[in-house]
């Protein structure tokens, strides 16, 4: 055997979506931040290419990188690889790094509850983990400020007409569509058309709007679109479906924890969530993550919220990629029949 880079990773999946974190066997990339230490690995492409093309990856692949924390009051950072995307935040992926530093001991878990605070790029966010029998069953993550950007706007899109959406952010940016009016049901069969009308509708709404975010003007791109289901009140709280499809094609699995939260920036700008409300999104499979919102507070004079989203993850195995110097395909290879529906 011989390899000329052995790269550590624990897999782990939050609520279905896959978030593998590499634990050892790459160095920091260069940046004063955390967000400019993502830039570079967004330029480079050189590791995301790695870990997330075939034949390691895959486009159902999201992959973290630990990085040492610059801010004195982190105890981790991670870098997010999504398939096209290098993002500020991620729900399920930062439930992931989360279960996977406490369930392998990276750090020290205490029962009933452990609290640590990450360092996304896109900001610090505070964990609380509900650890029984060394396993942290619960996260709760206070996801980064989220703000409703448009509200009810007109958005055409080549082949579907004029459709009326939100746009919105919840530590990543999201369009928001009614789901029912789209002609979903929200049910497991319809993931492949949603994944292709998912990314038409982003695609659309970047021609269109382009994304703004008041203190990030690094990130310019609508990253998803969010198939709403209808609200329903229910005696544990508001429930509703949630479908996510990522570019380049594909639906979360989990119920997406930033699309969650930048759907409370929109109920609660239209007055129809309270501090009071919890909020389940339930994805295409049937997992569920909670969110309520803590707080009111403001994003480059923005009203905003800061929300909480709790989900649950599982270590699944680990891994030691590996390159052979004679592997005509060092950085992998993607083809369109599984990268991205059509
Ligand atoms: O839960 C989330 O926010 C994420 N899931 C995969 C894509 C999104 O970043």
């Amino acid at each position: 055997m011989r390899s000329t880079k052995t790269i550590h990773v624990i897999s782990a999946h939050a609520e279905g979506e896959v978030g593998d974190v590499i634990v050892g066997g790459v160095m920091p990339p260069p940046g004063e931040t955390i967000w400019e230490q993502s830039r570079w690995i967004a330029r480079d492409q050189t590791l995301r290419n790695f870990v997330l093309n075939e034949p390691r990856g895959g486009v159902f692949r999201h992959v973290n990188l630990l990085v040492p924390p610059k801010h004195p009051d982190a105890d981790a950072a991670f870098i997010i690889m999504e398939p096209e995307d290098t993002p500020p935040m991620s729900g399920s992926n930062s439930i992931c790094v989360s279960t996977v530093l406490l369930d392998s001991g990276i750090l020290p878990m205490q029962e009933p509850v452990t609290e640590i605070t990450l360092e996304a790029p896109g900001g610090l966010v505070r964990v609380r983990a509900e650890c029984r029998n060394g396993k942290a069953e619960r996260i709760f993550v206070q996801n980064l400020p989220s703000f409703a950007e448009r509200l009810d706007a007109k958005l055409e899109v080549e082949g579907l007409g004029t459709l009326t959406v939100d746009t919105a952010y919840g530590g990543d940016s999201f369009v928001i569509v009614d789901a029912a009016a789209m002609g979903f049901r929200l049910s497991p069969d319809e993931a492949h058309d949603i994944a292709r009308l998912g990314v038409r509708i982003t695609n659309a709404a970047n021609a269109a709007f382009g994304f703004h975010h008041p203190e990030n003007p690094d990130w310019k791109h609508f990253s998803f679109c969010l198939f709403a289901g209808p609200v329903e009140i229910t005696t544990e709280g508001l429930r509703a479906g949630a479908a996510v499809a990522i570019q380049p094609g594909k639906v979360d699995r989990s119920p997406t924890g930033t699309a969650l939260s930048a759907r409370m920036a929109v109920l609660h700008a239209r007055g129809q969530m309270t501090l009071e409300d919890r909020l389940t999104a339930v994805s295409l499979i049937g997992s569920t993550f909670t969110g309520r919102i803590l707080g009111t507070t403001e994003v480059g004079g923005h009203p905003a919220i800061l929300p909480e989203i709790s989900g649950r993850a599982w270590i699944t195995g680990t891994h030691q990629h590996m390159l052979d110097p004679s592997d005509p395909w060092p950085e992998g290879y993607r083809l369109t029949d599984t990268w991205g529906a059509r």
